[in-house]
């Protein structure tokens, strides 16, 4: 256990919409390497659905919900620092996984320009995930997944199994055009030896200031592409499985180019379990979860990130997914 004198270790975990940045964080909070994390997440978009997909586990997990982290919920991030370094013992780091859209910068500059915050913590690394199948075709217009790379002392390259030996060499190239030095670990679902990755001193200021000179001076004005946008589905009624799926299958590839990332909660008619679904451009994939909850409320919720997506267009076709009830009923 952490004494009280010692800084207590900070990781913050960042990556583009659906790299795999909640897989990584479920296999910390599951597997044994035998640290007690707190864990700060944040998410982007109205309804969470993020804290649904994380595993449960005994540790302690604060969401951040009101905004992005990297603008202005960094106020609520200090206050949630200090809350956990006035019960020290609990734990042994402080994992902050970030939203895909988050500039790392002002979230590591937390670590240094505020004092108290400074005086117990220490950032101890920034793991970047990237998406090996789609970083190529996003990174020119996403700064945001340019900013996450340049500050990464850890970069995880996630899916190769979605893609072949020579453009995992041509991604591993433009990362590196980007950030010559961070360490690159290849990855199927982010399955790396995770003890590696915490507690390891690998944030590395004097490099972060020759990367961007002004880190601990300003207040860091990040600006978020206005283009791209979120919006959220919310049904209270049951969704007819067959119908749902044909439209979202359709939904998907109709809008997949635009759509960066959609992640659902469903309740299906005559089905006890809960659904889960999530897109990564075309990429669809979806589970049951586990059983709803006594008393839980079986509400459909979903969350669709992309750039101009035509939310009118999207909407409509969701609420024919309804299940009709029979009149008897
Ligand atoms: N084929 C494949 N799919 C993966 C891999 N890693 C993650 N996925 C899938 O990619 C999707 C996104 O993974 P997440 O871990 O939720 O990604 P994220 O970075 O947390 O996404 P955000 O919600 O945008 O923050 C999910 O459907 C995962 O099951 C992988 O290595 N290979």
């Amino acid at each position: 256990m952490s004494k009280q004198s010692n800084p207590t270790p900070v990781t913050v975990l960042t990556g583009y919409l659906g790299a795999g940045k909640t897989t990584l964080l479920n296999r910390i909070l599951t597997e044994p390497h035998g640290r007690r994390y707190a864990v700060i997440v944040n998410e982007f978009g109205e309804v969470g659905i993020d804290n649904d997909l994380i595993v449960e586990s005994d540790e302690d997990v604060f969401e951040m919900n009101n905004g992005c982290i990297c603008c202005t919920v960094r106020g609520d991030l200090i206050r949630i620092i200090e809350g956990l370094m006035r019960r020290p013992h609990r734990f042994d780091g402080i994992l902050i996984e970030t939203t895909g859209l988050a500039d790392p910068a002002p979230v590591a500059q937390t670590f240094f320009v505020d004092a108290d915050v400074r005086s117990k913590t220490r950032l101890d690394s920034i793991i970047t995930v990237v998406d090996a199948m789609h970083l190529l075709g996003e990174i020119d217009r996403a700064h945001e997944a340019q900013e996450q790379l340049a500050f990464a002392d850890t970069i995880i390259l996630n899916k190769i199994d979605l893609v072949s030996g020579e453009e995992i060499a041509a991604v591993e190239q433009r990362i590196r055009r980007i950030n010559p030095t961070a360490s690159i670990l290849r990855s199927q679902r982010c399955d790396i030896d995770i003890a590696s990755l915490l507690d390891r001193k690998a944030f590395d200021l004097d490099r972060i200031l020759e990367v961007e000179p002004g880190f601990l001076e300003e207040e860091h004005d990040h600006e978020h592409d206005d283009h791209v946008t979120s919006f959220s589905l919310v049904e209270r009624g049951p969704m007819d499985p067959g119908k749902f799926l044909d439209w979202l299958q359709m939904t998907v590839q109709a809008f997949g180019m635009d759509m960066l990332r959609m992640k659902g909660i469903i309740a299906f008619s005559d089905d006890d379990d809960r659904f889960v679904v999530q897109a990564v451009h075309m990429l669809l994939e979806g589970d049951h979860q586990r059983p709803w909850k006594e008393g839980e409320d079986r509400v459909t919720r979903m969350v669709f990130i992309g750039r101009d997506l035509p939310r009118d267009i999207i909407s409509d076709g969701f609420l024919k997914c309804r299940a009709i009830r029979q009149a008897a009923e």
